[in-house]
Parts: structure tokens; C-alpha cells; sequence
């Protein structure tokens, strides 16, 4: 599977002890990531991650393309409600597009704890179906 991992500035910590955690589970897929939250996994999990742009340097968009291609599998979005953010718009764009894709997304770490299990039960896998691929990654 294909696993976007974001998180805004305040949020970062939390997602690295995220990442770090569940880091058997993430560990077999493919990871991405915007660029700042991509270099602190890749720092402190020792994970692979591709990583894009910074986001409000083009990341979240980035992260759409793939999901309006349909090449991507699941967000982790770490978001930050309670601060303003430059890019909202490219925030709110990748927001939509997994909604228009049914892509799973996980917007704080309540809901990230059940896409993580999910994950490592196969509960993803219909994804397979979607894509006709016979692989789990
Ligand atoms: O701003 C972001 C998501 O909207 C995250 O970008 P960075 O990971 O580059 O900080």
C-alpha cells in the first residue's frame, strides 16, 4: 500500500512518536510524505519515506496528483485546527480529493490508530481490488 504521512508544525512530534510505534506495521509499505514531516520520519524512525515538497511549497498538492491518479492508498494527516495555515486552500484541495477518491484519511491521531490497525489487519486490501493488483504493498 501507499501511505501519505503529514503533518503540520505543531503536530510533528506526534506523528514521529506515531510513526515510531507503529513503525512494524508502516514499515512494509510505501511511504510519502511533505518534506519537513518526511525528514523528521526518515530522521527518527530510521522508515523509508519519499518525501515531496514542503507543503506549503507544493507537498499537499503533490500528494493530490497521486491521489487523483488514484496511486495512492491512504492519508495520515496530522492536522493542525488551531493554527493558520498559508497553503489552507492546497490543504483543503487534499482533503476534497480523498473524498472524491474514497481514499482513507485520518486527520488527527484518534482516527489514525484505526487506520493503522486497519492496515495491519489487511483491512486496506480492497484497495488491491480497486487498482487489480495481487500484492499487499
Ligand atoms: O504543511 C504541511 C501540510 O499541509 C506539512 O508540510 P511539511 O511536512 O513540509 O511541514
Amino acid at each position: 500500500m501507499k501511505i501519505a504521512l503529514i503533518a503540520h508544525d505543531k503536530k510533528k512530534d506526534d506523528l514521529v512518536r506515531f510513526a515510531l510505534a507503529y513503525k512494524l506495521i508502516l514499515d512494509p509499505h510505501e511511504l510519502y510524505a511533505t518534506g519537513t514531516t518526511g525528514k523528521r520520519v526518515i530522521d527518527e524512525t530510521g522508515l523509508q519515506v519519499h518525501r515531496f515538497q514542503s507543503g506549503p511549497l507544493g507537498g499537499d498538492q503533490q500528494i493530490g496528483a497521486m491521489i487523483a491518479e488514484n496511486d495512492m492508498d491512504a492519508v495520515i494527516f496530522f492536522r493542525d485546527p488551531l493554527t493558520a495555515q498559508p497553503h489552507e486552500p492546497d490543504i483543503t484541495a487534499l482533503i476534497r480529493l480523498c473524498d472524491v477518491y474514497n481514499i482513507p484519511l485520518a486527520t488527527n491521531m484518534g482516527s489514525a490508530e484505526i487506520l493503522v490497525h486497519a492496515l495491519g489487519r489487511g483491512e486496506l486490501d480492497w484497495r488491491d481490488i480497486v487498482h487489480g493488483r495481487n500484492n499487499t504493498t
